[in-house]
């Protein structure tokens, strides 16, 4: 379980994140959905210890992030926004790089990547150097990365961004298998039907802020809009969904 309260994180005069409160229950797919600018790649790197925040606090699975990081880390696997790889290094040797950095060795460590493997289809990329991977098998390794250390909670930035339909498919599949398996998983989106598609409980941001929350149908009852991206636009305040506004708030 993820939990936020009062999160703040200004970048000079640029307030990233200006009040954000979340909980991400163990069982659910919850969803932190906002146009471009919005504060969401901000806010999962508070979540996860990649950066302090100004004011407020973190847990994971009641660790306290900013005080405990190492602790809470590996609790959590992270689909960060860029994934960076090593060109040099195959696709089971980054798998194994982070695994050993979360502590895990011998056979446990091989039959860990050998199941990532079986499970995000990497037979056929597993043994090769990541330089010239697609955008759709850098995703794989990352994500293989992220879980091999089989965290309770799962955050994932926008972790469909680039993908083709199949492996959009594949990779809604997976978020729905890991929330079936009784993990927390938050991912963030600017794209109202990926959310809609997937998500229990949805947390909308924007100019930094959480403007709304709660299920997709109590979403459409506040807004007042059948619709889903027609509440998302009236909750947001933008124009479309994919108007591109950056939304970061200035400091006064
Ligand atoms: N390291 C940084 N230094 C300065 N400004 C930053 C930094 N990181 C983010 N920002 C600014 O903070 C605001 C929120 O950015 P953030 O990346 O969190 O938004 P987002 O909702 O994830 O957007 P997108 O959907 O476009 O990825 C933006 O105005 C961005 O330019």
């Amino acid at each position: 379980m993820i939990v936020a309260e009062g999160l703040r994180k200004r970048f000079g005069e640029l307030v990233a994140v200006a009040e954000v409160s979340l909980r991400a229950e163990d069982g659910q797919i919850t969803g932190l959905l906002g146009p471009n600018g919005a504060g969401k790649t901000t806010t999962l790197r508070l979540l996860y210890g990649l950066m302090k925040p100004d004011h407020g606090t973190v847990q994971i699975d009641e660790v306290d992030v900013v005080a405990a990081p190492l602790a809470a880390q590996a609790r959590v696997g992270v689909l960060p926004d860029a994934h960076g790889l090593y060109p040099r290094l195959s696709a089971r040797e980054h798998v194994r790089y982070f695994g050993e950095l979360q502590g895990l060795r011998g056979d446990a460590l091989e039959q860990r990547i050998s199941t990532l493997v079986e499970r995000l289809d990497m037979r056929g990329i597993v043994d090769r150097r990541a330089q010239g991977f697609s955008q759709g098998e850098r995703m794989k390794v990352s994500l293989a990365r992220a879980l091999v250390h089989g965290p309770n909670n799962v955050i994932l930035d926008e972790p469909t961004n680039g993908l083709d339909v199949m492996s959009t498919r594949a990779m809604r599949k997976l978020i729905r298998g890991l929330r079936d398996e009784g993990k927390c998983v938050l991912f963030s989106s600017h794209v109202m039907q990926e959310v809609s598609a997937l998500c229990d409980v949805i947390v909308i941001v924007a100019d930094g802020r959480v403007v709304a929350r709660g299920t997709p149908d109590e979403l459409r009852e506040l807004s007042g809009h059948r619709d889903l991206e027609d509440a998302f636009v009236k909750l947001t305040g933008v124009e479309s969904v994919e108007s591109l506004s950056a939304a970061g708030g200035q400091a006064p």
